[in-house]
């Protein structure tokens, strides 16, 4: 997969310190899809109980996205010990216990979610209602992340550096403007809280080591801009979708 290479003026200039690197990688976060017209939207209460649903299925295709795209990460990931730490993020989406409680699973709690803003199990995991510019997004994070050197892969997953803020804000909005929507169906928003924070700190350490080079630096928020477009471009799609 190319990543789309931003002009760089920096180019021969020293790497930046680590510190500075991670500041640059986390000033991306002005692209961040928190900020799409769509989510501010969904988030002040201006959406239909139909736009709600629309995005909560087409998000459900990402859902279902992230533990494939993990495993194939896996797959890439030599070394023993990062690999320990990487299964969680699969085990995160999949559960790993009963179907019941936290265990259970992301893609559970977001099948509740479906259920809570009246999308069944049945239609929900049929995908029936995910756009086709939806699907073409979460297949090149997939298809990127197969087939990538895995560090890369890693990098692209620090758009979670920014995803606590947009879980956090659904919490304390939805319910005031969403009164509709069963309160348990927002349990997938709370659970992702602690979990994206351990995932970016191992996600943070491996490309602070890996990209070390101002070149590589770039590279570096090349690819966190790619995986930026891909939660953009779904937001895009979405909104369409929901007209
Ligand atoms: O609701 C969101 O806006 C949002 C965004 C992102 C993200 O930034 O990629 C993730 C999640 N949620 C999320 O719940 C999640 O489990 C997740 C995993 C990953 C990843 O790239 O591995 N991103 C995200």
């Amino acid at each position: 997969m190319e990543i789309a290479q931003h002009p760089r003026p920096a180019n021969g200039l020293p790497a930046w310190t680590p510190e500075a690197f991670e500041a640059q990688l986390r000033d991306k976060g002005r692209s961040y899809h928190i900020h799409h017209p769509f989510n501010v939207r969904m988030n002040t209460g201006g959406c239909t109980p139909d736009e709600i649903r629309c995005w909560v299925a087409n998000r459900f295709y990402y859902q279902i996205c992230i533990p494939r795209k993990d495993a194939a990460v896996l797959a890439n990931m030599p070394d023993r010990a990062h690999r320990r730490l990487w299964m969680e993020r699969i085990l995160d989406h999949d559960g790993h216990g009963d179907f019941e409680g936290d265990a259970a699973g992301g893609i559970e709690a977001w099948t509740r979610l479906g259920e809570a803003v009246g999308i069944s199990r049945e239609e929900l995991w049929s995908l029936q209602g995910v756009a086709p510019a939806v699907r073409f997004a979460c297949d090149a994070y997939v298809n990127f992340a197969a087939k990538a050197p895995w560090q890369e892969a890693v990098c692209s997953s620090l758009t979670e550096m920014f995803a606590p803020q947009i879980h956090k804000d659904r919490l304390a909005t939805w319910p005031r403007h969403y009164p509709w929507i069963e309160a348990n169906g927002l349990s997938y928003f709370r659970s992702r809280i602690p979990l994206a924070g351990r995932d970016v700190e191992h996600g943070l350490r491996v490309t602070l080591e890996h990209f070390t080079t101002r070149a590589q630096q770039h590279r570096a928020l090349d690819i966190l801009q790619f995986k930026l477009d891909i939660l953009w471009s779904m937001l895009d799609a979405i909104e369409k979708a929901s007209q």
